[in-house]
């Protein structure tokens, strides 16, 4: 398979590393640009054998894909560069936050095979949650390519375009939220009397064994959260404190809002409507 990527930073990399590391392409027929920053390339190159180049006519001749990684206030500027080099038929994949498929569309070609994905960090050791949407030119064989793709940095799930700002919301962002609570038990660990090393080292185990948990106990997660909480002992004081403090819905509310930006942000795009 030969894939393009334009746009070089920490999203394009994870996928690239998920790439190499499963065999899906030959280092030789992954290109890669970015803007301007000719080191960040260099590097890549090092690391992982992949061709950089700034040659729109090379990125564009013969690839099966091209995976567009840009941050979303970028997108119209990229677009406009490379709409006069993509191949009407070629598969056009973004990973951009909040940016629709209609946009896309508008400024490359209303007929141009498009793919929405919105993957996460953990990519970068293969354990993505990715979910993908189509727009209706893109073929059955483009659609096992990009599935092949995404399924090399971890889990992959098709849906319908308007739950991405969902999916956004929960699954994109949602490693920062995990992240969020370990640096809080990581807070108050210091606090409680215990040195980084051995609460990290604690924490991570049980966060690894938490999510174990869930995926081969068959119970649902409030099911083993009362498997812990034994009557009148310590978890039981401390998820009281959660409750009053109202963390559940401050979760809710927090997905809601990252939903809600997600949104702003395509609207932001589609209003100016640049090119
Ligand atoms: N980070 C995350 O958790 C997730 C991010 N995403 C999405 O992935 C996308 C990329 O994010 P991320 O990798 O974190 O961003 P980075 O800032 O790390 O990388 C952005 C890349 O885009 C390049 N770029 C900008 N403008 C152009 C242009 N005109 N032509 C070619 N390349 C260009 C930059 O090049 P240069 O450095 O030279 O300026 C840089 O290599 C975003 O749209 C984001 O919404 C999706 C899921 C999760
Ligand atoms: O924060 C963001 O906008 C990106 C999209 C999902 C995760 N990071």
């Amino acid at each position: 398979m030969n894939i393009s990527f334009i746009g070089a930073g920490s999203m394009a990399e994870a996928i690239i590393a998920g790439l190499i590391e499963k065999n899906i392409a030959e280092r030789k027929n992954i290109l890669v640009t970015n803007r301007e920053d000719q080191t960040k390339l260099a590097d890549l190159k090092k690391k992982y054998g992949i061709q950089p180049t700034y040659q729109m006519e090379e990125l564009m001749e013969d690839t099966d894909m091209v995976i567009f990684a840009v941050k979303p206030k970028d997108a119209a500027a990229a677009l406009k560069k490379i709409k006069p080099y993509l191949k009407e038929d070629t598969l056009f994949v973004s990973v951009m936050a909040g940016i629709s498929l209609s946009y896309m569309e508008n400024r490359l070609n209303v007929q141009q095979p498009i793919a929405r994905a919105m993957p996460n960090t953990s990519a970068s050791v293969g354990k993505s949650a990715t979910a993908i949407a189509f727009n209706d030119s893109v073929s059955k064989h483009q659609k096992q390519l990009a599935t092949t793709v995404f399924s090399s940095i971890g889990v992959t799930t098709v849906i319908e375009e308007n739950k991405l700002d969902a999916i956004t919301a929960l699954s994109g962002s949602g490693p920062a939220y995990i992240y969020y609570v370990v640096e809080a038990m990581e807070r108050s660990a210091a606090e409680i009397g215990l040195d980084a090393d051995t609460a990290k080292k604690m924490i991570l185990q049980t966060l690894v064994g938490a999510a174990e948990m869930l995926l081969t106990s068959g119970k649902e997660a409030a099911e083993l959260r009362r498997d812990v909480t034994s009557p009148g002992g310590t978890t039981e004081a401390g998820i009281e404190v959660l409750q009053k403090e109202n963390v559940q819905t401050a979760f809710m509310k927090c997905v809601k809002a990252a939903m809600e930006q997600s949104k702003k942000l395509g609207g932001m795009h589609e209003s100016k409507q640049i090119v």
